[in-house]
């Protein structure tokens, strides 16, 4: 793949609006063959709380995706059917107040065989990850696509999530806040290549010009995160929403020691580890740290890092899009052998300065979000006086240093270190 006059819509992005592409979310299968599937996810979060999931998904028939005609349709039963499975496994069971307490391996081949053909044709792991949880996952009071020249994307309000586990304001905040920050950061995947193309042609000016433009949008892009305070409870996110985002990799001690075990109608069965759904696979960013030259070191005695692991979890449109991104030559690389041009450097250096900022507030989210609530949790379950939250995928009675992410990366010390690493060329 080449990136020189990219065909945005081959790729799977909009020039406009990135990673989200230029065709809203569908919000029903245009095909009601699948009218079982539309049905299902609409009463999901009822079906939880009664807990007779497991009897509809008994229910359900058997239906093949290859009646599914289009990316958009497929994209669509990669949610619907991700989120039924996520239900499925930590739902199921227990009391219905709270995610099930003992997880469920197995998922039939009415859900297990549409899902993994779907996946297969996008190119995803079959497991529920962010493209399915944010870049997927919405619809808007107005109906379609904001129009590209108006003020910007929908607001937070106007958003409502496709499929959601609770269907509360703060599970849809948790989703959309990502899809504004995508969403205002769309037109960066155009103005850095073409910057990239001017640097190719040594005009500074563009590429000053491009660089202080980016720096712009993404200092729009910090605005978006502090949306979420006053949306999302964070005992509501710790203990009820994110147990469901889990994946099945390790889920050992929680009994999922195969991780989740899809099984196939002529009885044979893939066991599938894999991690649940985080924004840290996003493409937006690891395509501006790429284009940027950002740099992150992998932990030690492991040979990549949690970014290249990521990859794995975006559709394959994006992450082919990002190795061919990773081919070109960096800014940075550019800025650093014009070191005296003080307009380029400093146009530079606001990019990674805002990029840094974005990385310390979402750290601030990160310690409200998971550090505080699992210290305490992990204080009351001393005491005697809370249980260990049910799903968390991370120890917490070490010490917030010990924290485990979604991918088993150290979780502080990882965000602290790319904020760390997101340098200018003049200063840090
Ligand atoms: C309650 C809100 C949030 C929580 C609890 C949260 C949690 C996390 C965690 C734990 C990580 C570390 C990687 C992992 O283990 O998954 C991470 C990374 C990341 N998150 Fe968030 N996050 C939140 C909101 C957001 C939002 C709104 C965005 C916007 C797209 C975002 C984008 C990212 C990115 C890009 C990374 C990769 C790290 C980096 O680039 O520095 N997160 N997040």
């Amino acid at each position: 793949m080449t990136l020189q006059s990219p065909n945005f819509d081959s790729l799977g992005i909009s020039a406009q609006w990135g990673f989200l592409s230029d065709e809203a979310p569908l919000t029903s299968f245009p095909n009601s063959f699948y009218a079982p599937w539309d049905d299902l996810i609409r009463d999901l979060p009822s079906l939880i709380t009664s807990r007779s999931l497991t009897t509809q998904v008994k229910a359900l028939p058997r239906l093949t995706a290859s009646e599914l005609s289009s990316d958009v349709e497929l994209r669509r039963a990669y949610v619907v059917l991700g989120f039924i499975i996520h239900a499925h496994v930590w739902g199921s069971s227990g009391p219905a107040s709270a995610p099930a307490s003992t997880p469920v391996a197995q998922i039939p081949p009415q859900l297990s065989e549409p899902f993994l053909e779907v996946c297969d044709k996008l190119g995803m792991e079959p497991v529920l990850s962010y493209a399915g949880l944010c870049l997927w996952n919405w619809s808007s009071d107005e109906g379609g696509f904001p129009i590209a020249d108006g003020d910007g994307f929908f607001p937070l309000e106007q958003l409502r999530s496709v499929a959601s586990f609770m269907r509360t304001r703060g599970e849809d905040a948790f989703y959309h806040v990502p899809v504004l920050v995508e969403a205002e950061g769309g037109p960066l995947v155009k103005i850095l290549l073409d910057a990239v193309g001017e640097s190719r042609r040594s005009n500074s000016a563009s590429v000053q010009a491009a660089l202080s433009n980016s720096a712009a949008i993404i200092a729009k892009m910090v605005k978006h995160l502090p949306k979420l305070y006053a949306t999302l409870d964070a005992g509501e996110f710790f203990h009820e929403l994110r147990p469901y985002l889990a994946g099945g990799k390790g889920m050992e001690a929680k009994g999922l020691s195969d991780g989740f075990v899809f099984q196939r109608s002529d009885g044979s069965q893939l066991a599938s580890k894999h991690i649940g759904g985080s924004a840290a696979q996003s493409s937006l960013f690891q395509f501006l740290d790429l284009v940027l030259g950002v740099e992150h070191e992998a932990p030690e005695k492991k040979s990549e890092t949690l970014f290249q692991e990521m990859r794995a979890y975006m559709p394959r449109k994006h992450r082919e899009f990002l190795e061919a991104a990773s081919q070109l030559p960096t800014l940075r690389s550019f800025v650093k052998a014009r070191l005296s041009d003080t307009g380029l450097c400093e146009a530079f250096d606001e990019c990674t300065k805002q990029l840094r900022l974005w990385r310390s507030t979402h750290i601030a989210i990160v310690s409200k979000y998971v550090v505080r609530p699992a210290r305490e949790a992990a204080r009351g379950s001393e005491n005697g006086t809370a249980q260990k939250p049910e799903g968390a995928d991370f120890e917490a009675a070490e010490g917030d240093e010990q924290l485990k992410g979604t991918g088993g990366s150290a979780l502080i010390p990882f965000l602290k270190q790319s904020r760390d690493e997101t340098t200018g060329v003049t200063r840090s």
